[in-house]
């Protein structure tokens, strides 16, 4: 089966409107790939953003839902929400949110729900803890969060899953190539769609993203601090289209 790799940005707390530009040059320089790239900004420049990559090879995506369509929940947003400003995807259960914000897996999978209700391809992100891995319990936690964080349904045309080992995140450490490989495989084992596409995520820069895309299961990236730059980003595109 041949999958459709997926080169995504996080944006997370970073961009105002000047940055946009960012989105423009990237877009600019990979009119026609042959991959799927997304970018998800702060929620500020969900809308402005869409509308720039109307017409691009560029989708845009959210950073976080609420699982509820509507109503009295201060300072959230709703799929339906992100669709409207028009994002294509949304990151959910990212270590950051599960860490800054309480979320369990059975919120993610509230969340995933309601990302798929509003039409949104899900972006579903897992990963050990540096003390997890240690104690070797990285396939049990990966497996727990599988399990927990995808409600029945998910299939290749509705979710992504995001592996970002939370010690590998803005750190500049990456696993071993032979410790991706084998979440990766696990992942494809026990995902409920075998088609659903697995990324990789945490430290991924120019010049690691080769070497990175060359592991079997690996099916793109889910980038940081590297997607801020048109240049740096683009460089990771072109490493995975050429993977
Ligand atoms: O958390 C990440 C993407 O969601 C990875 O961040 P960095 O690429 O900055 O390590």
């Amino acid at each position: 089966m041949s999958i459709r790799k997926l080169a995504a940005g996080n944006w997370k707390m970073n961009g105002l409107t000047a940055q946009l530009t960012e989105a423009m040059a990237l877009a600019a320089a990979h009119p026609q790939p042959d991959l799927d790239i997304l970018i998800c900004p702060p929620a500020t420049l969900l809308a402005p953003m869409a509308t720039a990559m109307t017409g691009t090879s560029v989708a845009v995506g959210g950073q976080d839902c609420h699982a509820a369509e509507k109503g009295a929940h201060t300072g959230d947003i709703s799929a339906a929400m992100l669709s409207d400003a028009g994002a294509s995807h949304v990151i959910l259960g990212h270590s950051e949110r599960r860490a800054d914000h309480g979320e369990s897996s059975a919120d993610v999978a509230a969340k995933t729900q309601a990302a798929w209700a509003a039409g949104l391809i899900a972006v579903v992100c897992l990963g050990e803890t540096e003390t997890q891995r240690d104690a070797g319990e990285t396939l049990s936690v990966i497996g727990a969060q599988l399990a927990e964080s995808l409600p029945e349904g998910a299939t290749a045309e509705n979710t992504v899953i995001a592996y970002e080992p939370v010690w590998a995140i803005g750190t500049g450490r990456t696993p071993t190539e032979e410790q991706i490989a084998e979440v990766h495989a696990f992942l494809r084992k026990n995902a409920p769609d075998a088609g659903i596409r697995l990324l990789y995520g945490g430290s991924v820069n120019p010049k690691n993203a080769a070497t990175i895309f060359a592991i079997a299961d690996v099916d793109g990236a889910l980038v940081g601090g590297a997607s801020l730059k048109a240049e740096d980003f683009g460089a990771i595109v072109t490493a995975l289209q050429n993977a």
